[in-house]
């Protein structure tokens, strides 16, 4: 079978105030709102953003600034994933539930689809995630490779 891969990469960076997104399903939220308790100071120093409930529970039950997008089974998914393609989001916190199957579960995959392709850090469990935040990188610009998308169409197009 034949594949069609981006040949050629490119690099951005990741800036030294990084825009984060939290998701939690429900089975995971409480997890993923402990996680942020503990990494309260940390995360006030950057951008926060979310889907919809877990964008208002974390800043209902922590104080924190969180811009709320769509809740996921309505379409959140698909607009952190645009951000992502956009390079508008720079790191992923996602504690989605290996037990609990979703309405909008090709969303969910459709997700960790795009940060798999564009290269975002990501974490799917407090351990990983854990490592991320107290990562050197997080206060740091930090150049990532990317997908050449100008030589991808160029590609197939010529
Ligand atoms: O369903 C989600 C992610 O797939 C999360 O959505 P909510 O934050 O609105 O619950």
């Amino acid at each position: 079978m034949s594949e069609q891969r981006p040949g050629q990469q490119t690099t951005r960076t990741l800036p030294a105030c990084k825009r984060i997104a939290l998701i939690a399903h429900d089975g995971k939220k409480g997890e993923l709102l402990d996680w942020a308790k503990r990494w309260r100071e940390t995360l006030a120093r950057h951008r926060l953003i979310g889907t919809g409930t877990t964008a208002r529970r974390v800043s209902n039950e922590l104080g924190l600034e969180v811009e709320g997008l769509m809740s996921g089974p309505l379409g959140g998914d698909q607009q952190i994933g645009a951000l992502i393609t956009e390079q508008r989001l720079d790191l992923l916190i996602f504690f989605w539930d290996p037990f609990a199957p979703q309405p909008h579960d090709p969303d969910v995959k459709a997700l960790l689809r795009l940060a798999a392709l564009w290269n975002i850090p990501v974490a799917c469990n407090a351990a990983s995630a854990d490592f991320l935040i107290s990562s050197p990188y997080l206060v740091e610009d930090v150049s990532i490779g990317i997908p050449d998308a100008n030589d991808w169409v160029a590609g197939r197009t010529s």
